[in-house]
């Protein structure tokens, strides 16, 4: 079951992807950054796994999502995972893989979602809600941020947390745990 990992920043969830799926099933098979220099390509580079740079225009070094989705189709890719990927997937690339792209999120959608609604902005709209429980969401990716239809959700507590700080790491192990068990899920046909 070959996997693909949109990634921008420090890749904590790649990294749990590969250390905590079943490596009988799951194969990280590519990892996609809009970014050259972040922790999540240094991660693919040290594990070897191929890295693709994404931009809607193309130039010597970014390829753009025509040309990424022949390399998926080639790399009998799955399905697609977006780790703290900070952009918007492309309607057509949407429709190429439909119902094959998750997402995770920081908080519990529906609420505390949509477009700039990313890392440190959740938490901090979380705490100012003043809400006694977080969590994170895993979603099919479509064409409204945030928006598709939700896979699997995990509660946390967060009623001692006395900054977005302290929300982030609570929730950011949920992550950890959450989203590697619903890609080996996938990979065995659960859902
Ligand atoms: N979309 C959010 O961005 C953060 C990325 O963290 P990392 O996986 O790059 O460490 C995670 O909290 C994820 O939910």
């Amino acid at each position: 079951y070959n996997v693909a990992v949109f990634v921008s920043g420090k890749g904590s969830n790649l990294r749990s992807l590969f250390d905590n799926t079943d490596k009988n099933f799951v194969r990280i098979a590519a990892v996609v950054s809009n970014k050259k220099n972040c922790g999540a390509v240094d991660f693919a580079n040290q594990n070897s796994i191929p890295v693709f740079f994404i931009a809607e225009k193309p130039d010597d070094e970014f390829i753009d999502y025509k040309t990424l989705t022949q390399k998926f189709y080639d790399l009998k890719i799955d399905l697609i995972v977006l780790a703290g990927f900070l952009k918007k997937i492309p309607d057509d690339f949407i429709d190429a893989f439909n119902k094959r792209i998750i997402n995770i999120h920081p908080a519990l959608l529906p609420k505390f979602g949509g477009k700039g609604m990313y890392g440190m902005n959740v938490h901090k709209a979380v705490f100012e809600s003043k809400g006694k429980f977080s969590g994170a969401t895993v979603h099919f990716v479509d064409k409204i941020f945030d928006h598709g239809e939700i896979i699997a959700q995990v509660k946390v507590d967060i009623s001692d947390c006395r900054s977005p700080e302290e929300i982030a790491l609570k929730v950011l192990e949920i992550e950890h745990n959450l989203l590697p068990s619903v890609v080996n899920n996938f990979s065995k046909k659960l859902y």
